[in-house]
């Protein structure tokens, strides 16, 4: 098993695919600590699913937008499972707005949540990590988005370009320690955060038609690359990108 015996920290696995990737590390061999801010059925549902497998899980809830939340998780997993080998930054939304009269509000929860949570989050877990002494794996979440617009997503992309930008930067800071920090790109991914978004025909064909493999991905997709990256299979791997989007972004025409 590729995840034997490690412990695994994703935040947003409530649902989506942070609910996929934790049980999908479980499944590797892994012990996880899910971080979710209101679906408590969704958590403990999944933590189910995880000791089902014969691992153990545990639902740790809390907003990322507060920096307190960071070090209070991996707090929290440190003491149930003694240490964290992988950190995967997953929480995201992405509220569809257009540009012209984008809600203050909006705009800052996204930032708030999906970049400003990222990054103490990683600070917590890196600390964490660098205090055990043998290194990690830091995996964020971040999206095709970083590489190109949405018309309703000039909120969003930001966030997301911004993600991969942080794992660059701490590739750098953290390799010393041996800590590997890279970014997944996944493509669009059949889940809550664009159910209403897709529930346009019109649009849910375009995006389809845009995919050489043939099919809008699934959470579950994206677990074999998060185990990749979290495992030593990657052991040389740091500051790097992985597009899961089936095809989308090379399709031009
Ligand atoms: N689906 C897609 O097409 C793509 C998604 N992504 C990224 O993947 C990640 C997961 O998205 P996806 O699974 O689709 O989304 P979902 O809406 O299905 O799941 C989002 C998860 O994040 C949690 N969450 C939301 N806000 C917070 C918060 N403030 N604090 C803690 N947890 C929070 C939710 O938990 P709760 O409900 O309990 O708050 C839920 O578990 C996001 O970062 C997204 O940007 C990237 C590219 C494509
Ligand atoms: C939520 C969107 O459907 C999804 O989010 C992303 O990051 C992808 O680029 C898709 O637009």
């Amino acid at each position: 098993m590729l995840l034997e015996g490690k412990t695994v920290l994703v935040t947003g696995a409530s649902a989506g695919i942070g609910r996929a990737v934790a049980i999908g590390c479980a499944a590797h061999g892994a012990n996880v600590a899910l971080n979710f801010s209101r679906d408590v059925a969704g958590a403990n549902a999944a933590v189910a699913e995880i000791e089902a497998l014969g691992r153990k899980g545990i639902a740790i809830q809390g907003d990322v937008s507060d920096p307190a939340t960071a070090t209070a998780f991996v707090a929290q997993a440190v003491e149930a499972f003694g240490r964290v080998d992988v950190f995967v930054n997953n929480a995201g939304i992405c509220p569809f707005h257009a540009f012209l009269d984008m809600p203050v509000e909006t705009f800052e929860r996204t930032m708030r949540v999906n970049l400003h949570g990222a990054y103490f989050m990683v600070q917590a877990a890196a600390n964490q990590m660098v205090k055990q002494g043998d290194g990690g794996s830091i995996i964020a979440m971040s999206s095709i988005s970083a590489l190109v617009g949405g018309e309703y997503q000039t909120h969003y992309t930001p966030t997301k370009a911004g993600l991969h930008s942080l794992m660059q930067s701490v590739a750098i800071a953290l390799g010393k320690h041996n800590i590997r920090c890279n970014s997944l790109f996944p493509g669009t991914i059949l889940t809550d955060i664009n159910k209403d978004d897709l529930a346009d025909q019109e649009k849910r064909s375009y995006m389809e038609g845009r995919i050489p493999l043939g099919r809008l991905g699934q959470p579950e997709d994206l677990v074999g690359p998060t185990v990749f990256l979290a495992s030593d299979l990657s052991q040389y791997v740091t500051g790097a990108s992985l597009l899961v989007d089936g095809g989308a972004y090379v399709n031009l025409q």
